[in-house]
């Protein structure tokens, strides 16, 4: 199945979103859930460390690492599913990506704040593509240039939103919590990590 994309124009970005991405989400997600090796890092955020309110693993190409969040993430091995998963959106989106990360919010008290996927190593403007499965969670969006209300797109499992340049320059974005949601959600963001300068 293949619906989509639905573009959704922002000012200064602009998103893509496939509802139905993938066919079988569900199986999808009870795989992952089960055989990631998901941690819970301590993060620095703003300068205050605190235990992450999700569980987190980074995939990747080899020698791929990721700092953010005071915390440095050297990427384990492509799982196969997820490697067909990543030449798939690179082959309809026409982006690259080398590397990915995986949230798992076990209920809907995990969550995370308001920030733009804009690290130095992932260039001035990157493309991040998100695949969403289990449980739909509320997505905000919240311009950095302006006081207007945040937008807010519920993504179903199965979909993929892409946040097309310059979206992180102008934007940010925020998972919040959802009391009462009582199953779990994988999130993957398919990411590319510059290497060298000339990447
Ligand atoms: O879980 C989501 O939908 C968002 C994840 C995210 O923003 C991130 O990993 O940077
Ligand atoms: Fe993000």
């Amino acid at each position: 199945m293949f619906f989509g994309p639905e573009h959704i124009p922002l000012e200064n970005g602009g998103l893509s979103y496939y509802p139905q991405y993938i066919d079988d989400p569900d199986t999808l997600y009870q795989l992952l859930r089960d055989n990631t090796p998901w941690q819970q890092p301590v993060l620095e955020v703003y300068g205050r460390r605190h235990v992450s309110p999700r569980l987190v693993a980074f995939i990747g190409d080899v020698g791929v690492s990721y700092r953010y969040s005071g915390y440095q993430h050297i990427a384990q091995p492509w799982p196969d599913v997820l490697s067909s998963l990543r030449d798939k959106i690179v082959i309809d989106t026409g982006y690259e990506f080398n590397c990915a990360l995986l949230n798992y919010y076990r209920d809907g008290n995990d969550c995370m704040g308001y920030h733009s996927d804009d690290e130095a190593v992932l260039g001035s403007d990157p493309c991040v593509a998100s695949l969403s499965i289990g449980c739909p969670r509320d997505f905000m969006l919240k311009s950095k240039i302006n006081k207007r209300p945040a937008q807010k797109i519920n993504l179903a499992s199965g979909s993929l939103l892409l946040m097309l340049p310059p979206t992180q320059r102008y934007w940010q974005h925020a998972l919040p919590v959802r009391k009462g949601l009582s199953q779990g959600r994988i999130n993957i963001t398919f990411r590319k990590v510059l290497l060298s300068p000339q990447d």
